[in-house]
């Protein structure tokens, strides 16, 4: 059965010329900022202007562009690679190219029986997987792609995804104590911030991404080390949630403990972990008297991740699992239909 994978995830600028339009994208989804639409045109554009230099510099420190979309589709070829001949990948990205709009036209053409969304945000958050989903669907309708779609609304608590990130933390891990042994360590768990409005509103993201942390704390336990879940990228003037990353690797200065970041809600490398955390918080770490800082490195194509995703595949395309907007199997009260779908 030919089966169309559709890999989903927010992208990002290809070219410096592209950041500005990017990014106004982002601020304009109701999504995001939920304000009406008139006040939202007008609001995008004014949040994108003021920290428009910050964000041409931060994309500077990575040659003018996102790494994101090479990334994603190195993921998609692995995945071909697991799931055989009967398997297509494609992407289709929120905020820049290749848009769900265009996608659907190659995942038309190339005729599928059947359709899986997959969205690469392991946690379900209304801003990201809801916002990807809702747009894929207002697509599909567009050109009439008629396959039947299974939905895979989110994986965080997936057992093959929690242990090849706890290897990928325990790497870490060992990296720190290479360098100072007997230091304490602390793993803070930097998962993308969301305004706490967004929260409250019944958005599952942040239960979602403190189970996966304890998930994968589950397989550390024989290391001793401590773990904190922390918010970081904020973006907008509201309230997010908190602790900020940066207020715990300045608490871990003041406690002279160790610290292994870890970019729970992201499987690829893009701005921020390549910038924010790599390069700005490893600055603050160093300022604040952090004795080692380390990063786990995120997933990108690494084998056991790819397996991960492959196996959710296969069980999502077996009928009775999780369809987003006719019934959800694999989650009790599935937020894809209580947050997005009509
Ligand atoms: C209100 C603003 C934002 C919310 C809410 C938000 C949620 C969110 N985002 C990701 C993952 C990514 N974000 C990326 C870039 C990015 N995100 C925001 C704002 C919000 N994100 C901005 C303004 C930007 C652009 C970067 C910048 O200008 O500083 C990216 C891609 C980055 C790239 O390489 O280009 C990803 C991926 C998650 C997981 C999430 C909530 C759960
Ligand atoms: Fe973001
Ligand atoms: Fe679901």
């Amino acid at each position: 059965m030919r089966t169309a994978v559709v890999l989903f995830n927010l992208g990002g600028p290809d070219r410096p010329e592209a950041i500005k339009p990017f990014r106004v994208n982002l601020f304009s989804d109701k999504a995001i900022i939920r304000a009406p639409w008139f006040i939202r045109v007008w609001l995008s554009r004014l949040i994108a202007a003021s920290s428009a230099k910050a964000a041409y510099e931060n994309y500077q420190l990575m040659g003018g562009k996102s790494p994101l979309l090479e990334l994603t589709e190195k993921q998609g070829r692995a995945l071909e690679a697991q799931l055989g001949a009967e398997y297509r990948c494609f992407i289709a990205m929120r905020y820049w190219h290749p848009f769900a709009r265009e996608t659907v036209q190659e995942v038309k053409a190339w005729a599928p029986d059947r359709v899986l969304l997959l969205p690469l945000y392991p946690q379900f958050s209304s801003t990201t997987t809801g916002s990807s989903l809702a747009d894929w669907r207002e697509a599909a309708a567009w050109v009439g792609l008629m396959a039947p779609v299974t939905t895979l609304c989110c994986w965080y608590d997936d057992p093959a995804y929690i242990a090849a990130t706890a290897a990928m933390v325990r790497e870490a891990i060992e990296d720190a104590m290479a360098q100072q042994p007997g230091l304490r360590l602390r793993v803070l768990f930097s998962a993308h911030g969301l305004p706490e409005s967004i929260v409250r509103a019944g958005d599952p993201y942040q239960a979602e991404v403190e189970a996966s942390c304890e998930a994968v704390m589950a397989h550390l336990a024989d290391t001793g080390v401590e773990g904190q879940v922390c918010y970081q990228s904020r973006a907008t003037p509201q309230k997010w949630l908190e602790p900020s990353t940066i207020d715990a690797i300045t608490q871990a200065g003041k406690d002279k403990v160790g610290v292994v970041v870890v970019p729970i809600a992201f499987v690829s490398d893009h701005i921020e972990t390549l910038v924010e955390l790599d390069i700005e918080n490893r600055h603050v770490a160093e300022e604040a008297g952090v004795p080692v800082y380390a990063r786990a490195r995120v997933a990108n194509d690494d084998p056991d991740f790819i397996r991960a995703l492959a196996g959710i595949v296969r069980r999502a395309a077996e009928p009775g699992l999780c369809r987003g907007g006719t019934a959800c199997g694999a989650h009790k009260d599935c937020p894809w239909e209580k947050t997005i779908a009509p």
